[in-house]
């Protein structure tokens, strides 16, 4: 195999990447059911796992939901900001979370939310989304519950901004801590990681792969820890295009 990396020059084989999802991977829906992977992202995805290079995602959804967007392929994921990871073995791991208070918490936030039909809440079972982009006026109710319940069950919960939504996901859910634990085993250790996300959960990534020597690419506008830029989702699919163009014909029919 030959390739490298288009940003870095790098080679590939050396790299580990790491790919946050929404806003990165796949384009902003309304919502977040209606969300998909580009047939040309997917391509490039597993052409990379074909030929060896350690490929995770790291994102808000659950590993459940990264599984249906990503078919065929499997990948070693992240998911609930890091409050469960599947490594390259297939093995599972969770934060050590209340189960019994998180779901306490789901059913009382699902009674809180009932009064504002516009609102979607998202109980990812681990953390609860609180979504109002259908319903922009509703952003200082979303942002008042979220940070009520924060109060209530601090030793539980943090608030996680994210694009039009207030997330409640458990203390010490971290990309930054998910992706410095795939960087301490097989395949990802010893390589260089890149990490490419679009929003402010994906700060802490950032600033994990900075630290370890890695490349850090913020999709779109805004203040960050992330040393690159590309624009948009499009043009993230022609980063990955010019990443696996390379890659021996004979390898991918
Ligand atoms: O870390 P990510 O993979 O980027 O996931 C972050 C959150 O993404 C989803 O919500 C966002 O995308 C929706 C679909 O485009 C959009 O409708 C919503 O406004 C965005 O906030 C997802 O629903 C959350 O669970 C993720 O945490």
């Amino acid at each position: 195999m030959n390739g490298q990396c288009p940003t870095c020059a790098q080679d590939l084989q050396g790299c580990a990447f790491f790919f946050d999802v929404d806003g990165t991977l796949a384009e902003i829906q309304p919502r977040p059911e209606l969300v998909f992977i580009p047939a040309a992202i997917l391509a490039a995805l597993g052409r990379l796992q074909t030929v060896g290079v350690p490929v995770a995602v790291i994102s808000g959804r659950r590993l459940a939901d990264l599984d249906q967007l990503f078919e065929p392929l499997r990948l070693p994921a992240a998911g609930v900001h890091g409050a469960e990871r599947r490594g390259a073995d297939g093995r599972l791991r969770q934060l050590n979370l209340d189960r019994e208070a998180l779901r306490r918490v789901g059913d009382e936030l699902f009674q809180a939310c009932a009064r504002y039909p516009g609102l979607h809440l998202e109980n990812k079972g681990l953390a609860f989304a609180l979504h109002f982009r259908l319903a922009p006026e509703l952003e200082a109710v979303a942002r008042g519950l979220a940070e009520d319940f924060i109060r209530r069950y601090p030793a539980l919960l943090t608030l996680q901004p994210g694009k039009c939504v207030f997330e409640l996901k458990p203390r010490g859910a971290s990309k930054g801590e998910v992706i410095r634990e795939f960087m301490r085993e097989p395949p990802f250790g010893g390589r260089v990681p890149v990490f490419i996300g679009d929003d402010l959960t994906d700060e802490a990534g950032f600033q994990a792969v900075n630290a370890l020597g890695g490349h850090s690419f913020k999709v779109g506008p805004g203040e960050t820890a992330a040393r690159q830029r590309l624009d948009s989702v499009s043009a993230v699919e022609k980063w990955l295009d010019a990443l696996v163009r390379p890659l021996k014909p004979e390898v991918y029919p």
